[in-house]
């Protein structure tokens, strides 16, 4: 295979440098300037290359008319490949689906499921796939109402009295809140089985843009991170449409725990890698700047370690 010399003199054969652009942490600060530099020239060029990622892969199950009306955007669809799969329910046909995909994570090659924000019609689907995917974790993104639209179904209690979602109980035990997020502790329980699951709501992330200021978002990553260990898997995630916000927060999770081990850091590669799973991860250029942002602020040792 033929070379590529990469920005700071790496060799890479030509079969991986379109997958991946590694930087070295030591240069990491170099590198964004260089990219931010006339108006994020060079970001804007990196993140439109990642536009058409994934999107050659079929979406046959959700586009089935019996599983249209479970996507909450006709236009964001989950791949067959990586999508989660419920128990079949007799021979109901696309009892099976719901719209949420595996990606990969730094612990894991399926750490995360990644989903829509549930509809009110599929909020039973939604609890289904957590108690089968055994996920002690969900990480939510969004408002339910955002500027007077719904963004994402209230799937959880109101009280701290039991709702049943299908044959599947929750019960809040407790909720901690917090200026940007709150963090509760929900009892679920199916049959004769009960399971603890922790949820975390950031609620000041505006659709399509990002947290302000957007390291915020580093504190959010370890204030999950502090309570939920790397075996712990998968852990579902969402938004509205689960894939800006969604592919933010894990693209963050994951260089935060790469370069506590590594000499580099490869953003891109890391939102190649999602994309490949689940359409859009990381929607818009202003997110994808952000992750660096969020980066340069860490590695400047701007962002401390907050205890809560
Ligand atoms: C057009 C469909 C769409 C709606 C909302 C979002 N934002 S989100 O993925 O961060 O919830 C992304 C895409």
């Amino acid at each position: 295979a033929t070379e590529t010399r990469t920005n700071d003199n790496m060799s890479l054969p030509d079969s991986i440098i379109e997958t991946s652009r590694p930087v070295r942490i030591d240069n990491f600060s170099n590198h964004y300037r260089m990219m931010s530099a006339d108006s994020d020239f060079r970001f804007s060029e990196e993140f439109e290359e990642l536009k058409h990622v994934g999107r050659d892969q079929p979406c046959t199950f959700a586009d089935l008319p019996c599983n249209r009306p479970k996507n909450r955007f006709t236009n964001i669809l989950p791949y067959d490949h990586s999508r989660f799969k419920l128990q079949p329910v007799d021979d109901e046909e696309g009892s099976d689906y719901i719209n949420a995909n595996y990606v990969p994570g730094y612990n894991s090659p399926r750490e995360f499921l990644v989903t829509q924000g549930p509809l009110h019609s599929t909020r039973d689907d939604f609890w289904r796939m957590v108690w089968e995917s055994n996920s002690r974790a969900i990480i939510m993104l969004t408002r339910c109402v955002e500027k007077g639209r719904e963004k994402c179904d209230h799937y959880w209690p109101y009280d701290t009295m039991p709702v049943y979602y299908g044959d599947i109980s929750v019960q809040i035990l407790n909720e901690s809140r917090y200026p940007d997020w709150n963090i509760s502790e929900f009892m679920l329980c199916r049959g004769d089985q009960q399971r603890v699951t922790r949820h975390f709501h950031f609620t000041t992330w505006p659709d399509f843009g990002v947290p302000n200021p957007p390291h915020i978002l580093i504190r959010f990553v370890r204030a999950f991170r502090e309570r939920v260990s790397p075996d712990q898997k998968p852990i579902v995630v969402h938004c509205s449409a689960g894939v800006g916000r969604s592919g933010t927060f894990i693209c963050l999770d994951r260089i935060l725990q790469q370069i506590l081990v590594s000499d580099y850091v490869d953003i891109f590669g890391i939102v190649y890698a999602m994309r490949k799973e689940r359409v859009w991860m990381v929607q818009t250029e202003q997110q994808y700047i952000c992750i660096h942002q969020c980066l340069l602020a860490v590695l400047e040792g701007k962002e401390l370690k907050i205890k809560y």
